[in-house]
């Protein structure tokens, strides 16, 4: 195994200092170190996070390998600066039995380049008509903790309330897509101004914010754990903002894509805009960021939603909703955050290990840690060519933009998955 000491770098915005890897773990930490047979990294003007961690990650295997598989949806979060992502279980077959968690998790070691926990179903097939085998997959060898019906909203809140009993007994927690599915019916983009104008039937603000009430009071209920995916809307923060000072066992995640981008960018009708929930308004926008600053918002997540050409590059109302996520939501978190390194380390990093238990991840280097860590280049700028991205799709909705930081190298327990910017496998 080889050791590497990184010269000069800053450790979550702190003043330069020396790191030494070794052995799978972070040796030393300190000015001035040396290490004569390890690999030496120049680390001048870089920034070294704890490794980034996805809470919500779409890898589309088993089923959709022409979209991504859990390779190429691991070697792109490698390049993010991501160590450990969670694979959501709307896969074909869906993850709902021991024998696909498993298959995924399996999947993840072999190719090596993160840790994949797998999410199991809520309900069998997603169908949100009968509990999924739950038990089974938490026992199973992927030790699935989380489980979520992503894509889909679990709706009847017997079903919501029976599945959050069930995982209470082993901690787990429900991740919940809060769409009320009658106030969406047909729904193509935001509900507002602009889908009038559009003549675009709208996904209202409120079909995520009854949900998120509903659950958040079913979980005070029966005292169990609760995570809401993907929140989107200034009334949705409100209704967490409540839920958490009454002592709620409720976090919460926001995607990068919903904390940069309008609803306007559907005047353009290109699908690659087309998300669910969808891309609100500055208002929103403004008071996702906010919450994220203060902690009602957990977790940035991204969501990321690799579809294949011909399910993107069609008229609007056939598209399939999500976007890209893992190669670039270090670059819209500096774009959206600034520099704040310590925010940036406990939303990306600390509190979305935390939340899904990944030991070993979310920890800032230090003596004796494991080292799972990205370096990023905070005064780097780069071009999105959706052809350069190591995902098997194309749908990033930040094609031609520049953007700050670059990942420069990505380690998992100590050894190299990304150097100079590029996959080492
Ligand atoms: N976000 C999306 O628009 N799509 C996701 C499903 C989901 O996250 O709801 C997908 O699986 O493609
Ligand atoms: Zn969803
Ligand atoms: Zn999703």
């Amino acid at each position: 195994m080889t050791a590497y000491l990184i010269t000069s770098v800053s450790v979550v915005g702190a003043a330069p200092t020396d790191l030494l890897i070794r052995d799978g773990v972070v040796a030393e930490v300190g000015p001035g170190l040396s290490a004569p047979d390890a690999t030496v990294i120049d680390g001048t003007g870089l920034v070294a996070l704890p490794g980034l961690v996805d809470l919500h990650t779409h890898l589309r295997e088993p089923g959709r390998e022409d979209a991504e598989t859990v390779e190429s949806g691991s070697r792109a979060a490698a390049l993010g600066g991501y160590t450990a992502v969670c694979a959501m279980a709307n896969t074909s077959p869906v993850a709902d039995t021991a024998g696909v968690v498993e298959q995924v998790w399996r999947l993840g070691r072999e190719a090596g380049l993160v840790d994949v926990q797998p999410i199991g179903a809520v309900t069998v097939g997603l169908a949100g008509e009968r509990l999924a085998e739950l038990g089974a997959m938490a026992d199973s060898a992927a030790r699935v903790r989380i489980f979520s019906d992503d894509g889909h909203c679990v709706a009847d809140p017997k079903l919501m309330r029976r599945a959050l009993e069930y995982v209470k007994a082993f901690d787990g927690i429900i991740a919940q897509h809060a769409e009320e599915p009658r106030l969406t019916e047909g729904a193509q983009m935001h509900e507002g101004e602009v889908s009038t104008r559009l003549g675009l039937i709208g996904w209202p603000a409120v079909a995520e914010e009854a949900i998120i009430a509903r659950d958040v009071l079913l979980a005070e209920h029966v005292g169990s754990r609760l995570h809401v995916c993907h929140v989107s809307t200034a009334g949705s923060v409100e209704v967490l903002r409540q839920a958490k000072a009454r002592g709620v066992r409720v976090t919460a995640e926001v995607t990068p894509h919903h904390l940069l981008l309008t609803d306007e960018r559907a005047e353009s009708y290109d699908p690659v805009f087309k998300v669910n929930p969808p891309l609100r308004t500055a208002a929103d926008i403004a008071a996702l960021r906010a919450a994220l600053a203060d902690g009602v918002l957990d977790v940035i997540a991204t969501d990321h939603a690799p579809h294949a050409v011909e399910d993107k590059e069609c008229e609007w109302a056939y598209a399939r909703p999500g976007m890209l996520g893992l190669e670039t939501a270090l670059s819209i978190a500096l774009e959206v955050l600034g520099p704040r390194w310590d925010l940036i380390a406990e939303r990306m990093s600390r509190t979305p290990a935390r939340i899904a238990g990944l030991t070993g991840h979310g920890i800032d280097p230090a003596p004796g840690v494991p080292a799972n860590l990205t370096l990023v280049d905070p005064s780097a700028r780069r071009t999105i060519e959706p052809t350069e991205l190591a995902s098997r799709s194309r749908n990033t909705p930040y094609a031609r933009m520049t953007l700050p930081g670059r990942i420069v190298a990505t380690f998992l327990r100590g050894e190299p998955t990304v150097l100079d910017g590029k996959a080492v496998n």
